[in-house]
């Protein structure tokens, strides 16, 4: 029997576990603020937005939202930056991508104090990161090192291929795998679009990462007998349905299933743990601020 990897329930596991440090940092008489910044008006980052503000509800996170005219000069969006930077209220925050074509991303990542980076995203944080002196993981990569934990997949020594190489998914995990360490010590072959023969190299995988942005373009002729399948891809396709739309991941769901022993789905697998990591990082965040020891899960 393939094994469904329940990404809802771990990232319940980890939300109920934060409490204890949100409690640890209550009694320090601090609580931890997180912020979403987002430019202009994507239907599925005000979908994150939304999401990112019940789950700071239910932890005990206070949540603030900043929301900037996608027609604005860059200018307005770096005055928002400079302003959270300031506020001792907000301890993390992140600026929701994609940002608007006429906004440099990369510089908006150079602004946000890397203290309260927790995207991981800053060219400080991302150095750390590659350094293997982590501050803030990227909360997609992170979540899946806790996916592949909460199933009691052991990477030492594993053939990992990733696809996909963003700045966002694809290196930092690659970077997380390989590190010398007991959520790492794996074998990892990065893929692109540039690639040749995709499917040989995610074929001979023991774990295969989907994160290319592309509907079901994993299926179970690419998966290896008993192999690990994870998909991180959350692809709005039209569909006939209430909303207009169906999420579909990067993985054939059925066929690859057939061939995996274990499966994240689309929806429910990689992406409420990139929340609760993202919550997980606003805590680790507000003890480093407060200077409170907190008891990270
Ligand atoms: N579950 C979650 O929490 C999250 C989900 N996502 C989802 O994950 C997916 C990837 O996101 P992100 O990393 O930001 O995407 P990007 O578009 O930034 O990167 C996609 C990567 O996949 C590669 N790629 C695209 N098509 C193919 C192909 N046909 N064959 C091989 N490689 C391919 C690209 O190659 P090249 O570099 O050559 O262009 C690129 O490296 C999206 O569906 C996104 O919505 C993203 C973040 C969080
Ligand atoms: N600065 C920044 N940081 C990000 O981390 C970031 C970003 N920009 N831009 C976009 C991507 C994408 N992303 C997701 C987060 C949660 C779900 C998620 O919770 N998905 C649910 C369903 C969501 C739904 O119903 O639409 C699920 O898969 O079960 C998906 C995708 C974070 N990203």
């Amino acid at each position: 029997m393939t094994e469904i990897i329940d990404g809802n329930a771990v990232a319940s596991e980890i939300r109920d576990d934060l409490t204890d440090a949100i409690e640890t940092l209550a009694e320090a008489g601090s609580r931890p603020g997180l912020a979403t910044v987002l430019m202009g008006d994507d239907p599925a980052s005000q979908t994150y937005v939304n999401m990112k503000q019940r789950d700071c509800e239910e932890v005990g996170i206070e949540s603030h939202h900043v929301d900037v005219d996608g027609d604005a000069d860059p200018e307005v969006l770096y005055d928002a930056i400079a302003d959270l930077n300031d506020d001792p209220e907000i301890h993390g925050y992140i600026v929701q991508a994609p940002v608007p074509d006429h906004v440099d991303y990369r510089e908006v990542i150079r602004r946000v104090d890397p203290a309260k980076d927790v995207d991981g995203f800053h060219p400080e944080n991302v150095g750390r990161l590659v350094a293997g002196d982590a501050r803030f993981r990227p909360c997609t990569p992170h979540g899946v090192q806790k996916l592949l934990e909460s199933a009691d997949i052991d990477l030492e020594g594993k053939d990992v291929t990733i696809v996909g190489r963003s700045d966002i998914v694809g290196k930092p995990l690659a970077n997380l795998l390989i590190q010398k360490a007991d959520d790492g010590n794996a074998t990892v072959t990065v893929c692109h679009s540039r690639t040749e023969d995709l499917a040989t190299k995610t074929r001979n995988a023991d774990i295969v990462v989907a994160a290319a942005g592309a509907p079901e373009l994993v299926d179970g002729s690419m998966i290896g007998d008993g192999a690990v399948v994870i998909d991180v891809g959350v692809n709005r396709v039209s569909a006939d349905t209430e909303k207009g739309y169906e999420l579909v991941g990067d993985v054939e769901f059925e066929s690859a299933k057939a061939k995996a022993s274990a499966i994240t789905p689309v929806p429910g697998g990689v992406g409420p743990m990139t929340r609760a990591m993202l919550l997980y990082n606003t805590v680790k965040a507000a003890g480093l601020q407060e200077d409170v020891a907190v008891d990270l899960p």
